[in-house]
């Protein structure tokens, strides 16, 4: 589904490259957790994936089409077919749950419908179904602002399958949520997965999380893939090439 053939991405004025020579294929039934240690390139390669930010060299190849000789048009398709969850929400605190998740949809609309904030009973279907598939139904006039951040998460996750995705992304969803709620959330995430039969990518800090959840784990170091594979073979060694530090409490009782 998502072709990556030698990416590399350089950011201007810097000497590192954030990612460098990467080349891997994500495919529809993949739930991949991507790990590294802060810096790795993760964001990167996330941001890369959802078009945020532009290769400096290597390709993206969407359903075979090679994102960089897009037109404006045929990227606005590619685009709305990616969902992106974030850590920090990106929703806008003042609407309600059901206008929050409305936006999800605008990448489908005309710039003219969604200024006047215009929507089909169709639309309003789709966003009432998705509410309810978080488990918000009887949040949906709230306002965002009025909410935790697990429920905030809900809402974004809400507003990522109003757009009826191919893709869901996420960029540390749950960093900013507790051990309970972070588990919560995968949970979700795993069924909205399943069920829609996505390809699913998602950067975490936490490799219990990854581990538990993930079909795929891919951990990159300064830049570089350095592990592409099943979680259960993701084990001692590779943790402690990925965060070059020993693994206090192992998972196999082979550490310290
Ligand atoms: N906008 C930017 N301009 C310049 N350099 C950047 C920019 N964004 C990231 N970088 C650099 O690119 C490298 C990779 O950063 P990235 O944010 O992708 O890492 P990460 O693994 O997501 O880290 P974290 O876990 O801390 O979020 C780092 O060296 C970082 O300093």
């Amino acid at each position: 589904m998502i072709q990556v053939e030698n990416l590399t991405v350089h950011y201007p004025d810097t000497k590192v490259e954030a990612l460098t020579n990467i080349s891997l294929s994500l495919n529809k039934g993949d739930f991949v957790c991507v790990l590294g240690k802060s810096g790795a390139g993760k964001s990167t390669f996330i941001r890369t994936i959802n078009g945020l930010q532009k290769p400096t060299g290597g390709e993206i190849y969407f359903d075979g089409q090679p994102i960089s000789l897009l037109k404006e048009e045929q990227l606005r398709k590619v685009r709305r077919q990616t969902g992106m969850i974030f850590q920090h929400f990106s929703l806008v605190p003042r609407l309600t749950v059901m206008q929050n998740v409305l936006t999800g949809m605008f990448g489908y609309r005309s710039s003219f419908k969604n200024l006047i904030g215009w929507f089909t009973k169709e639309e309003l279907d789709l966003a009432k179904r998705v509410i309810s598939e978080v488990g918000l139904s009887d949040m949906a006039t709230r306002k965002v602002e009025r909410l935790s951040g697990g429920q905030k998460q809900r809402v974004g996750i809400a507003r990522a399958l109003a757009q009826q995705p191919k893709v869901l992304l996420g960029d540390e969803p749950v960093a900013s949520l507790d051990p309970g709620t972070s588990n919560r959330i995968f949970t979700l995430l795993t069924e909205m997965h399943n069920r829609l039969d996505l390809l699913t990518i998602i950067n975490v800090h936490d490799i219990e999380l990854a581990k538990r959840y993930a079909t795929r784990i891919v951990a990159l170091k300064d830049g570089k893939l350095i592990f592409d594979g099943a979680p259960e073979d993701f084990k001692d060694a590779e943790y402690e090439e990925t965060y070059e530090s020993i693994r206090q409490d192992s998972f196999f009782g082979a550490g310290i």
